[in-house]
C-alpha cells in the first residue's frame, strides 16, 4: 500500500468508524477516531441548533486540531500508516450548514489558521449511502440525541461534502455503502483494500459492493 495517511469520510451514520477500525487492524495502522462523545454541546445542539451551533462547532474544531496536531509532532507520519475517520475540513463543512453567515465567516478565519498547520491525508475514502439508509443505521445504533435528525439535515450534509470533494478535486474513492456489511462480508472489505492497493488513476473513482 503506497499511502501513509488515509482518511475515511461520509455522512452521519455512514459507517466510517467501523471501516476505520477494520482497515487499521488489517494494516496494523495507527488509528485516529473522532471523539464526538466528549462534546458536551452535541445533545444540546440537536435539541436547539440555533442556540448551540457555534460552541458546538468551535469545540469540534479545537478537539480535532489537538488530535491532528499531535500527528504532525510524532514525526514518523510518512514511515508508517495512519487511518482517521474524519477530515479536518469536516468542521468547516458542518459549520457551513449549521452557522449563520457572519458566524461562519469568523469560524472560517480560525479554521484556515489551524488548517495551515496540519498534514492532509493522501487519499479519502468517501462512504456514500442514501438518507433512508443513514436513518436506518442511526436508529439501529440508537444514540438517544440522534433519533430525530431531519432528513433535510442529512441531505444538506451529503450535498456539502460531495460538492466540496468535487470542487477541490480531492483524490477520493467513493464507495456506495447502501448494502455494506464490512464486518460480515469479507468481499466488501476486499473492494476497499483492492481499491487502495491498485489505484493508479488520479482524481475520483467510484465503487459498488457485490
Ligand atoms: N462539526 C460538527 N457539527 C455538528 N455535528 C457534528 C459535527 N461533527 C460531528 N457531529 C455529530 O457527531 C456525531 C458523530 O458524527 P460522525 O459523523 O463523526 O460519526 P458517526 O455518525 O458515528 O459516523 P459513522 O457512523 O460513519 O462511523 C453525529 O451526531 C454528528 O452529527
Amino acid at each position: 500500500m503506497k499511502y501513509h495517511f488515509v482518511t475515511i469520510e461520509g455522512n452521519i451514520g455512514a459507517g466510517k468508524t467501523t471501516l476505520a477500525h477494520m482497515l487499521a487492524r488489517h494494516y496494523n495502522a495507527r488509528l485516529i477516531l473522532e471523539q464526538f462523545a466528549d462534546n458536551p454541546f452535541l445533545p444540546k445542539f440537536y435539541e436547539n441548533p440555533a442556540q448551540y451551533a457555534f460552541p458546538l462547532e468551535l469545540f469540534f474544531m479545537a478537539e480535532r486540531y489537538k488530535q491532528l496536531k499531535e500527528l504532525v509532532h510524532t514525526g514518523d507520519l510518512f514511515q508508517s500508516l495512519t487511518i482517521s475517520d474524519y477530515l479536518f475540513t469536516k468542521c468547516l463543512l458542518f459549520a457551513r450548514v449549521n452557522l449563520p453567515e457572519q458566524e461562519y465567516k469568523l469560524y472560517q478565519g480560525l479554521f484556515e489558521i489551524m488548517q495551515s498547520q496540519l498534514v492532509q491525508p493522501q487519499i479519502l475514502i468517501y462512504l456514500h449511502a442514501p438518507v433512508a439508509k443513514l436513518q436506518a443505521n442511526i436508529r439501529i445504533r440508537n444514540r438517544p440525541y440522534e433519533q430525530n435528525i431531519p432528513d433535510e439535515y442529512l441531505a444538506s450534509i451529503q450535498e456539502t461534502y460531495t460538492q466540496y470533494i468535487r470542487q477541490h478535486n480531492i483524490r477520493t474513492l467513493f464507495v456506495d455503502v447502501s448494502n455494506a456489511d464490512f464486518l460480515g462480508n469479507e468481499a466488501h472489505l476486499k473492494v476497499v483494500l483492492d481499491a487502495l492497493e491498485n489505484d493508479s488513476e488520479d482524481g475520483q473513482q467510484y465503487f459498488t459492493l457485490p
